[in-house]
């Protein structure tokens, strides 16, 4: 199999590290080019032996699936040096926020299969979430699914649901990060100083998570659990519910999807 990656950053590199360590493909069947960044790229390609190319004819012959990952304002650029050399055979896969696939088979002037994911950098540490369309057109999503799931969880969806699932798990960890830097800070203001601040944060917020993991409990419980009556919690949470966490939380969200759709008409 040979998977070309059309950009190397943050997304895209979260993606071929979460192949490469799950072992679902080997580094060798991978081909990076970029356009910035090129001390990076060569840093994977010396430390995880991927192939790095700037040639389009060499990175498109025989390939399998190329992966768009660059920017969703970069596309133009990338279309036209993937335009010339385009196999039938290649299957595209776009991780890019908001374009859509009618805007991806018109730039490329190609009726080969297509298929959209919004992945979350998450895909490092093989824990995406993360979303999957398809044109109609397009064979083995067995295949495709399995590729995927070596970083994480699928759910597949219709593409208009895609805004949604961009906003909720594709820039969702920005916003639980945040949540955390902003935690820290106020445990700043209680008089911590900043490197009690972050180790506190750090080590609540690992520890959530694996109890996230490893309990069956639901959320609630969770919560219930430490929330004594009239005590502490108690008090800290009618705060937190006061200032309208869910509305600023679903301002959030709405936010994030509204933007993608933006973003998808911005190409019409
Ligand atoms: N960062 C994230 O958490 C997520 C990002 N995405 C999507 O992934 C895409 C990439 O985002 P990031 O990795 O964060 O951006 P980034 O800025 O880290 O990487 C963009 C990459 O595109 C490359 N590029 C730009 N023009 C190019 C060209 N003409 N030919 C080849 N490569 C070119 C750049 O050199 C760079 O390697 C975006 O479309 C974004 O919507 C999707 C889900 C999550
Ligand atoms: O911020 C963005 O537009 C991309 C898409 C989801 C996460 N990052």
């Amino acid at each position: 199999m040979k998977i070309v990656f059309y950009g190397a950053g943050n997304m895209a590199s979260a993606i071929f590290i979460g192949m490469i360590e799950n072992r679902v493909v080997k580094p060798e069947q991978i081909y990076l080019t970029s356009r910035s960044q090129q001390d990076k790229v060569m840093f994977f390609k010396e430390n995880l032996g991927v192939n790095v190319s700037y040639d389009d004819t060499e990175l498109l012959d025989d390939a399998d699936y190329v992966i768009l990952a660059s920017k969703p304002q970069s596309f133009p650029d990338v279309a036209k040096r993937i335009r010339p050399y385009l196999e039938e055979k290649t299957k595209i896969v776009s991780v890019m926020a908001g374009t859509q696939i009618k805007t991806i088979r018109r730039e490329l002037r190609t009726e080969n299969p297509i298929a959209r994911i919004m992945p979350n950098t998450n895909a490092m540490v093989q824990h995406s979430v993360s979303g999957i369309t398809y044109s109609r057109n397009f064979p083995d999503k067995d295949q495709l699914v399995e590729l995927m799931e070596s970083f994480g969880t699928t759910v597949v969806v219709e593409e208009d649901v895609m805004h949604n699932i961009t906003a909720a798990t594709g820039s969702g960890s920005a916003f639980l990060y945040f949540i955390y830097e902003k935690y820290a800070e106020s445990l700043m203001e209680l008089g911590f100083s900043e490197e009690e601040a972050l180790f506190l944060t750090r080590n609540l917020v690992i520890g959530a998570g694996k109890m996230v993991e490893d309990s069956e409990l639901p959320f609630s419980q969770l919560r219930k659990n430490i929330t004594s009556k009239k005590g502490t919690t108690e008090a800290g949470l009618n705060a937190l519910d006061g200032e309208g966490i869910k509305r600023i939380l679903t301002a959030t969200l709405n936010a994030a999807a509204n933007r993608s759709e933006e973003l998808s008409k911005d190409d019409e």
